[in-house]
């Protein structure tokens, strides 16, 4: 029998969005059973920290067809789900700031045998598109903030 071949891909998932969709479908195609591993707040340091808490960002991630399984990260060592999953390949997103050669060594460091790859962008497709989290934030507050159109509303 031909093994499983296993995928891991990460991220913040904040506010799914047709970028999060594409990403997972990419990393899916690189084996049979893709697990998505979603970054506890903590550890989200480049970035606003996310709106949604880590369990209801994992369920949402859980419901999409790409994946398999989501599981919260590790609030710590981010290697240490990597560990129990065993993953043949990790799929990083197309412009997550980590650089493939320092996992590669970290995951050698460690005596996990695994690739590393890189999945590709969405480009927009429709009008309008929001494809960041940070994006659809910014249009929430420039719509519906306290100085939209001038309108202070009951805010004062
Ligand atoms: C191989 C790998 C495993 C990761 N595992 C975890 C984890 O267990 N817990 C966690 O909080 N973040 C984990 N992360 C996510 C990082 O902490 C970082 O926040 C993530 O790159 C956020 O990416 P984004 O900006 O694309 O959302 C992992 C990242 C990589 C590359
Ligand atoms: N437009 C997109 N095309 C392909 N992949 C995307 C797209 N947007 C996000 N991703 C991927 O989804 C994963 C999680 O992304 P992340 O949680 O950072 O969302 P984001 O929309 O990029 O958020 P932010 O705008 O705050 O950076 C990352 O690996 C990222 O590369
Ligand atoms: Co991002």
């Amino acid at each position: 029998m031909v093994p499983m071949t296993r995928v891991v891909a990460q991220g913040t998932f904040d506010l799914l969005h047709p970028g999060h969709v594409h990403y997972l479908e990419n990393a899916a195609t690189y084996g049979d059973e893709l697990h998505a591993i979603v970054a506890r707040r903590p550890n989200v340091t480049h970035k606003p920290a996310p709106i949604l808490c880590a369990e209801q960002r994992r369920d949402m991630v859980a419901a999409l067809g790409a994946v398999d399984e989501a599981h919260l990260g590790h609030p710590e060592d981010v290697f240490v789900p990597i560990e129990r999953l065993g993953p043949d390949v990790i799929v990083l997103g197309f412009d997550q700031h980590h650089d493939e050669g320092d996992i590669a060594e970290a995951l050698a460091e460690r005596g996990i045998d695994c690739r590393v790859e890189r999945a590709s962008a969405r480009d927009p497709r429709y009008e309008d598109e929001l494809l960041s989290s940070g994006d659809i934030v910014d249009r929430i507050v420039e719509r519906r903030g306290p100085d939209r159109d001038g309108d202070c509303g009951d805010r004062g």
